[in-house]
């Protein structure tokens, strides 16, 4: 990661707009929210569910488009780029963590983790190191050559992590990622997020439901009538 003026957000949405259309009926469910993500920063997303929170995320990285208002990367507006640029801002600068892991079931561990790597065209040498030593940092040393169904859930989920953050990504964006665990399990889980914050200085942007998690997090926002709204 290119070491840059931390005085930009990492991402800024700007007055985002989004409907959707269904039938007749328009449905608003941005209408102008705004929310800067800062390097080495933890926020937690928490609104009720239909509140638009997935549509934030998906527009927030690049996924979908908004119907109005910006969305900049390190401070570059986004909305005019191609969808080969868009695509490649998503591979070097995004990583995206779901509540289920998503893992592909036929690879190990640390094919998984090579993966996004490989389609950026890095060499395959450093796509072992890198993967290895992520997967390690995570406390998966010893399940390198395990394959997804070999793995308990926290350990899946750990692996989803390590692949989010393998192009050491500005942003991470998580929706729920440990929606699926128990609470223990969640516990560790989580905690390893917020060390990756705290050791790479990504920004992070988490959908939580769970207000201990959101509450260990540097700063807590909501979406109400569209718009996003600081908590603390
Ligand atoms: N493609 C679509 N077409 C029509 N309506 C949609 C579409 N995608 C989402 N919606 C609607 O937009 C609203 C917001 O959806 P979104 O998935 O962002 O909510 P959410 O806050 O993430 O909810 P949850 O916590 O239940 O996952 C919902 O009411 C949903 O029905």
């Amino acid at each position: 990661m290119e070491q840059e003026a931390e005085d930009v957000p990492v991402v800024y949405l700007h007055e985002i707009k989004r409907q959707y259309t269904q039938g007749t009926e328009t449905l608003t469910i941005l209408n102008g929210a705004k929310l800067a993500l800062w390097a080495g920063q933890s926020v937690a997303l928490v609104a009720p569910s239909g509140a638009g929170k997935s549509t934030l995320l998906h527009i927030a990285g690049l996924l979908e488009t908004p119907d109005d208002g910006e969305v900049y990367i390190g401070g570059a507006p986004t909305s005019q780029l191609s969808d080969i640029e868009r695509t490649l801002i998503r591979r070097t600068d995004i990583g995206f963590v779901y509540q289920s892991h998503r893992l592909l079931p036929e690879f190990s561990a640390l094919e998984n983790v090579m993966l996004p790597q490989m389609i950026r065209g890095l060499k395959r040498a450093e796509t072992v190191k890198r993967a290895t030593e992520i997967l390690a940092y995570l406390g998966l040393g010893d399940r390198i050559k395990h394959r997804p169904a070999e793995l308990s859930g926290g350990e899946q989920q750990r692996v989803a992590i390590a692949r989010a953050v393998a192009n050491a990504p500005r942003v991470l964006f998580a929706d729920e990622p440990t929606g699926n665990l128990d609470p223990h399990t969640a516990d560790h889980v989580f905690g390893a997020m917020m060390q990756l914050v705290k050791a790479t200085r990504v920004a992070m942007l988490i959908v939580t439901h769970n207000m201990e998690l959101a509450g260990r997090m540097d700063r807590r926002v909501s979406l109400e009538e569209g718009q996003v709204v600081e908590l603390d």
